[in-house]
């Protein structure tokens, strides 16, 4: 079981404590100053991604305290019980595997004695069966045509990791054309059919719980177009599937449960892009790159979970995102690909992370008294470069960013990639950095400005720098690498939550809007004045009764 360390109260913690005092007024630049071998010390390799966290506000001491702090956490003990199918989701009672659906070792792994690998293997194996059915074209329509078009019904973790990763790996697409339909706005399925042609698209239901009002929303949307286009109720089963664990839902929405591609309780949703949830990135990408993206995941598993916390790459990352966040006070963390693939990598790990640690209640039942998950936010680089990086470069808010970029592109047209990589380098290089006074008034004295207009514009040109980032550096984004960056981040998530006292695995949070979503619904219905509400919902209610 998960210990219940209230961290606040540890002794790391209390040194952790007086040693920000020590290191709160040094500037970045002087730790580099001081040690040549600072890279060195500071950087790890895995395969072909090296994560260098040198220009980060820390010294040997704050990594040390910092991990004595995750063993005074008990995060080995931890990571044991959830390679070894505890219980660690306690307030739902269940165990915590989406590493056993990329347990590529096939070593037994027991949920209540009972070995998980053979059902996982045996959808494995369906899923290759019918992606290569399909991409192959001997899975053919209603009018016996070959399947042309995905279109993938999910929220949630039942859409953003597919959409990440399809997006992410697409140079490594086929023939399909994939569709994503997840929000309940009828614009999002509209906007899809009028691209799709019902004869030549396979409509993949994805959803854990089968119950989801968006999902079923849409699918039943899906379902009727189909019909009304000419097909009958037995082509239902060649252009539906589902992924899902609930297998009586599914046959009551009327999918035939041999097109139904099953995974467990135990996989949560936003971990659930390894599992059945994954069929629209094996159709996308066929099975044997999806394959490779458990592989390259498995392998992160493997460093995870037997390698010592001072080489441990998503401890490392998770202890200094604690630094930032309980001792610098920092609030958010931004993610930063220099990959327009990885454009939906940063709203992947939004649910990826702020579902899991945004909770305020311990795992003794009671208010934590520290702040827990940051939050998460990032658009790839260059854009974010001509947005928002004004505000992390000069604002008032501490933003510690994560910078990630592939060495060699899937596209290297002329001089593209190094222009890319040239503002990868060069921003974090000024964000540690920044600009002096000096050498602000040095180039206004260059450029011929007067004394007095030196005067007047050199405090906004200067940057106080210091400002901390991690630089990800992947020689290519492929499958495998892909699959190692994201079990990364999942298992920094998983060491934060264990830090900050929380489970990381439920998430009662985003209950209540939907309870009250569905006592709100049926007043929708008739013509008369809300009045069971609060004063702001009854009259935005009755406003749009008046104008709809
Ligand atoms: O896959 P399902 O059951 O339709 O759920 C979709 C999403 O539903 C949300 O309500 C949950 O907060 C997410 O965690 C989940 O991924």
């Amino acid at each position: 079981m998960l210990p219940t360390t209230d961290f606040t109260a540890t002794q790391a913690y209390k040194y952790l404590a007086d040693h920000y005092i020590n290191i709160a007024p040094k500037h970045l630049k002087s730790f580099f100053d001081s040690d040549a071998a600072r890279f060195e010390k500071f950087s790890q390799q895995f395969e072909d991604i090296l994560v260098d966290y040198s220009k980060n506000r820390i010294d040997e001491e704050t990594l040390a305290l910092l991990i004595q702090l995750a063993r005074e956490c008990g995060v080995g003990e931890a990571i044991k019980a959830m390679f070894a199918g505890e219980r660690i989701n306690v307030t739902e009672n269940r165990p915590v595997l989406h590493v056993a659906l990329r347990n590529r070792s096939n070593s037994p792994i027991l949920v209540d004695g009972q070995d998980v690998m053979p059902d996982v293997n045996r959808v494995l194996a369906q899923m290759k069966d019918f992606s290569e059915a399909i991409i192959s074209g001997s899975w053919t329509g209603y009018t016996g045509k070959a399947i042309t078009d995905v279109v993938n019904i999910g929220i949630g973790g039942s859409d953003l990791g597919p959409v990440m990763v399809t997006e992410a790996l697409k140079a490594y697409k086929n023939h399909l054309t994939l569709h994503f339909v997840s929000n309940v706005d009828g614009t999002h399925i509209a906007e899809t059919l009028k691209t799709v042609n019902p004869e030549t698209t396979l409509f993949l239901i994805a959803s854990k719980t089968f119950t989801t009002q968006e999902t079923m929303g849409n699918a039943h949307t899906a379902r009727d177009w189909f019909i009304a286009a000419g097909a009958k109720e037995e082509d239902v089963a060649k252009h539906f599937a589902a992924l899902s664990t609930n297998s009586e839902g599914v046959s009551k929405f009327g999918i035939d449960t041999k097109n139904m591609f099953e995974f467990w309780d135990w996989v949560g949703g936003r971990y659930s892009l390894w599992s059945a949830i994954g069929l629209s990135i094996s159709l996308s990408i066929g099975f044997d790159n999806f394959v490779e993206l458990l592989e390259g995941a498995h392998a992160m598993d493997n460093h995870f979970q037997s390698t010592e916390l001072e080489e441990n790459i998503p401890a490392l990352l998770a202890l200094i995102g604690v630094w930032y966040n309980n001792f610098f006070e920092s609030e958010t963390q931004a993610i930063l690909p220099y990959d327009q693939y990885m454009h939906r990598f940063a709203a992947y790990f939004q649910q990826g992370d702020m579902e899991s640690n945004g909770k305020y209640v311990g795992r003794d039942g009671k208010p934590v008294d520290h702040s827990t998950g940051p939050i998460i936010w990032g658009e790839p680089g260059t854009n974010g470069q001509h947005a928002f990086y004004q505000l992390i470069h000069q604002g008032t808010k501490l933003i510690p960013c994560d910078f990630i970029a592939p060495a060699q592109s899937h596209n290297p047209i002329g001089e593209h990639h190094p222009m890319l990589l040239s503002n990868f380098f060069a921003q974090t290089e000024a964000l540690m950095n920044g600009k002096t006074e000096e050498v602000v008034i040095d180039e206004l004295k260059k450029a011929g400005k007067s004394e007095e207009e030196i005067a007047k514009i050199a405090p906004f040109k200067v940057f106080e720098g210091n400002r901390p980032t991690n630089s990800i550096l992947v020689k290519k984004i492929t499958p495998r690498s892909l699959g190692s960056l994201i079990a990364m981040y999942e298992h920094k998530i998983f060491v934060q939550g264990i830090i900050w006292n929380i489970y990381s695995f439920d998430q009662w949070g985003v209950e209540l809007g939907k309870q009250l979503a569905g006592k709100i619904l049926p007043e929708l219905k008739g013509d008369e004045q809300i009045t069971s509400h609060d004063g702001s919902t009854n009259g935005l209610i009755n406003q749009y009764k008046a104008w709809r």
